[in-house]
């Protein structure tokens, strides 16, 4: 069905909403409609208060000023629960899910008001919204079962059962989500448009806009500096030029191999095997050799033995059997061993993993980043500023000042210090799962050609992505995870997208 609605009577209108942190406008004279029927995109840099923005349509943040109208009337929305029984649901990057309990429960504590509720008749509401909309999720699997994707669907089902739910706002959905996975996501928000849901949706793919927008709004620096409509055309160019303003998006540029560079063993793994959390069997026959200054791509299907054959290679997790060596030295699972030899990670959930909230940029930079020199019993930190201060990575990253607490930063705020720490300490290998996750487009392309430039002057990098554009554009060889075991390695300049797409699921036997 095509979508007629845009100019329907609105669900929600905002009008001039402001909310500063302190001294920070995070958003400034906001005006912004969500119509039936109708996907709403909003873009713009890390930073700029998209989060902010949704944060006051879902009732997390009061507004300090400007009005929120629904049904004619004005209305106020914070706390949630108002905001809730308003008919706005939020599909948040961090899932509100409790990892103990079936898909049923945590589905249940949120539509329904006590435990005498009727399990049997859940169930079915569960399996027929599911089957409605594509959100293949089962109800009586654990939470701490699922991946990604399957999460994200139970909290997008959760949403959809919520009574009255008539708005959802979805906050980088896709950041998470494989290749195959945003396609079915793309489908099913336009079921939610067919059946007149009003959708907001932040996104920092251009091209996810231009697939699926009816309406753009651009923001930067927390006001909205543009907007534009479906019928009017959406052009990426102009998108991309409303979110940077007078900054130019630059090409990632990677000089074509130096064969001299291939010949020296940063890092090895020889007969290894690797086990999971629950001793289930997650890798086996495993050879893997990093070379100096060359970037391995590892591809595979979320959940393939990333997170575990990530930390193998940073000594939190110990091979089964075989042996990993650095430098041709034969290394124990102990992270601090691994770090002393110039292993830096980025782990795939860095907000969970390595992120303390009420820490500054700074203290996180001392944790695993700027080496200390002692100075009596403390730290000296005017020593840490002044590297931080003068530290190419901060400056290329933009990273914000050293005494921002990290529970203050953006997302991608977070994201650029997490990596910032890991290339300060100028690492000879570097373990860096999904780098450009939550990333706005210029910052994407600065990461990339940083990692690029540092194999250039001799790190060995081992990079984990699910987007195989960039895994294709910096690595000098490709390796895929697939059915228990790590093929290849493959040259880039001899295979292609379809071939290593078709080995994340097939394997060897392609
Ligand atoms: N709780 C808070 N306290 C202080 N400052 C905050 C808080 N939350 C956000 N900010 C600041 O407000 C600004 C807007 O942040 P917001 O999270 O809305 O950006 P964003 O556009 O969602 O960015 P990203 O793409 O990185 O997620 C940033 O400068 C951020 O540091």
């Amino acid at each position: 069905m095509k979508n007629d609605n845009v100019h329907a009577p609105y669900l929600l209108k905002a009008v001039a909403l402001t909310k500063r942190f302190g001294s920070l406008v995070a958003n400034r004279n906001i005006d912004l409609e969500v119509n039936p029927g109708t996907i709403h995109a909003i873009l713009g840099e890390n930073g700029a208060g998209k989060s902010t923005l949704m944060k006051m349509l879902y009732g997390v943040y009061e507004p300090d000023e400007g009005e929120v109208f629904m049904d004619g009337e004005r209305v106020s929305l914070h706390p949630p629960t108002k905001a809730r029984a308003r008919g706005i649901g939020m599909v948040f990057q961090d899932f509100r899910v409790v990892p103990a309990l079936t898909v049923l429960d945590n589905i249940a504590l949120a539509v329904e008001s006590g435990w005498r509720f009727n399990r049997k008749k859940l169930r079915q509401r569960i399996v027929d919204t599911s089957a409605k909309y594509g959100l293949a999720v089962d109800p009586d699997a654990y939470v701490w079962q699922l991946d990604l994707g399957q999460r994200q669907r139970l909290e997008i089902v959760k949403v959809l059962l919520a009574p009255g739910t008539r708005i959802i706002i979805f906050d980088e959905p896709t950041s998470v989500l494989v290749p195959q996975e945003v396609e079915a996501f793309l489908k099913m928000l336009d079921l939610l448009r067919q059946d007149g849901y009003g959708i907001l949706l932040i996104t920092h793919k251009i091209n996810e806009v231009l697939a699926c927008a009816d309406r753009v709004s651009v923001l930067r620096s927390g006001q909205i500096t543009y907007t534009a409509n479906r019928e009017e055309g959406l052009a990426g160019d102009a998108l991309i030029a409303a979110m940077m303003g007078d900054k130019t998006l630059k090409p990632v540029v990677k000089p074509s191999a130096d064969g001299d560079r291939k010949s020296e063993v940063a890092l090895q793994i020889t007969n290894g095997t690797i086990s999971g959390d629950h001793g289930e069997s997650v890798l086996g026959d495993l050879r893997l050799t990093l070379p100096k200054g060359q970037i391995i791509g590892v591809a595979g299907i979320s959940g393939s033995g990333q997170r575990e054959l990530a930390e193998v290679l940073f000594g939190l997790r110990k091979l089964t059997t075989g042996q990993i060596s650095i430098g041709g030295k034969e290394m124990q699972a102990n992270a601090k061993a691994f770090m002393d030899a110039g292993v830096s990670f980025v782990s795939e959930d860095p907000i969970k993993e390595s992120v303390i909230p009420g820490f500054t940029i700074m203290e996180h930079m001392v944790l695993d980043g700027i080496r200390l020199k002692p100075k009596g019993a403390g730290i000296d930190w005017k020593e840490v500023k002044g590297e931080l201060d003068g530290s190419e990575e901060a400056k290329a990253l933009a990273l914000a000042d050293g005494n921002r607490r990290a529970d203050t930063l953006s997302g991608g705020n977070v994201q650029r210090m997490v990596l910032s720490r890991a290339l300060i300490r100028k690492p000879e290998i570097l373990i860096v799962s999904y780098p450009s996750r939550g990333l706005d487009i210029g910052t994407t392309r600065t990461i990339q050609q940083h990692l690029i430039e540092l194999a250039e002057q001799g790190t060995a990098i081992i990079l984990f992505s699910e987007d195989l554009d960039e895994l294709f554009k910096l690595s000098d060889q490709l390796v895929v995870l697939s059915g228990k075991r790590l093929i290849g390695p493959y040259l880039p300049s001899e295979t292609d997208v379809t071939e290593i797409g078709y080995r994340m699921l097939k394997g060897e036997s392609a």
